[in-house]
């Protein structure tokens, strides 16, 4: 259960789970905090064990969709900064008693995408001949699990955002947090249906699909950034390890 719902709707919803875990056999996600399969705090976990580890840089991929007219699919998109709409509304990995360990209570996130990671990823982009895919933007993460209707669409259009998808955000808080530099792509598999009159329509075998047929391209990309990327760089304003 999500640590930031509150106690009055907790016990409703803690009983209403176990009575359909009563009469179930399926695996019942937990309303909230799974976004869209994995409780946060799973997903999450990694980053602080890497960061016990001693590593410095967290680097994120994902699929996503693209609301921006100039990111067509197979296109790859260097993540500026992000919305995390579930953040935002308090499905953020930090909810509960903050561990001063890894960090502050009321972290910073102006800043989470490193610049210097960002520009030399645009640099090997050139060198390898495909700085034509590439550009920056805005991802923002929803809940999912379906997929965006158009006015959904259009909202997040109207708002600034130039891709879509469903995770990322909450571990890039996290590194963010424990003072962790972060880089991330995503990968453009499918233009966003933003109009009544388009037929198309996003499938994840599609997804899928445009993953493979660029998989090659961000391995070298990221294989390249992580011989080339100083290390030492990291943002230690805690006192974690
Ligand atoms: O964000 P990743 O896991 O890359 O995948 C994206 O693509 C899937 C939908 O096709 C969703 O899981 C969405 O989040
Ligand atoms: N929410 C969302 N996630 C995606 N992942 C890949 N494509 C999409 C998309 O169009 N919308």
């Amino acid at each position: 259960m999500s640590p930031g719902l509150p106690p009055q709707w907790r016990s409703s919803a803690e009983s209403g789970l176990s009575m359909l875990a009563d009469t179930s056999s399926v695996r019942i996600p937990s309303l909230i905090s799974d976004i869209p399969g994995f409780p946060q705090a799973q997903t999450t976990f990694p980053v602080r064990v890497f960061k016990l580890l001693g590593v410095e840089t967290l680097i994120v991929t994902n699929a996503a969709g693209s609301l921006a007219d100039g990111l067509q699919p197979g296109d790859i998109m260097i993540i500026k900064d992000h919305v995390n709409f579930p953040g935002m509304v308090g499905l953020n990995p930090l909810c509960g008693p903050n561990d001063d360990k890894f960090g502050p209570r009321f972290p910073a996130m102006s800043g989470c995408y490193d610049k210097g990671l960002r520009c030399l990823a645009m640099e090997i982009a050139k060198e390898h001949g495909v700085a034509s895919l590439m550009q920056e933007g805005v991802y923002a993460m929803v809940g999912g699990p379906n997929f965006e209707t158009i006015a959904e669409a259009r909202l997040l259009h109207r708002l600034g955002v130039d891709a879509v998808g469903m995770s990322t955000a909450p571990e890039v808080v996290v590194a963010t947090h424990c003072g962790l530099r972060v880089f991330g792509l995503s990968l453009i598999t499918n233009k966003v249906v933003k109009s009544y009159e388009d037929k198309d329509s996003v499938n994840h075998e599609g997804v899928l699909e445009v993953g493979r047929l660029r998989s090659q391209t961000v391995q070298q990309l990221v294989t390249e950034l992580v011989s080339r990327m100083e290390i030492n760089n990291n943002n230690n304003t805690n006192n974690a390890v």
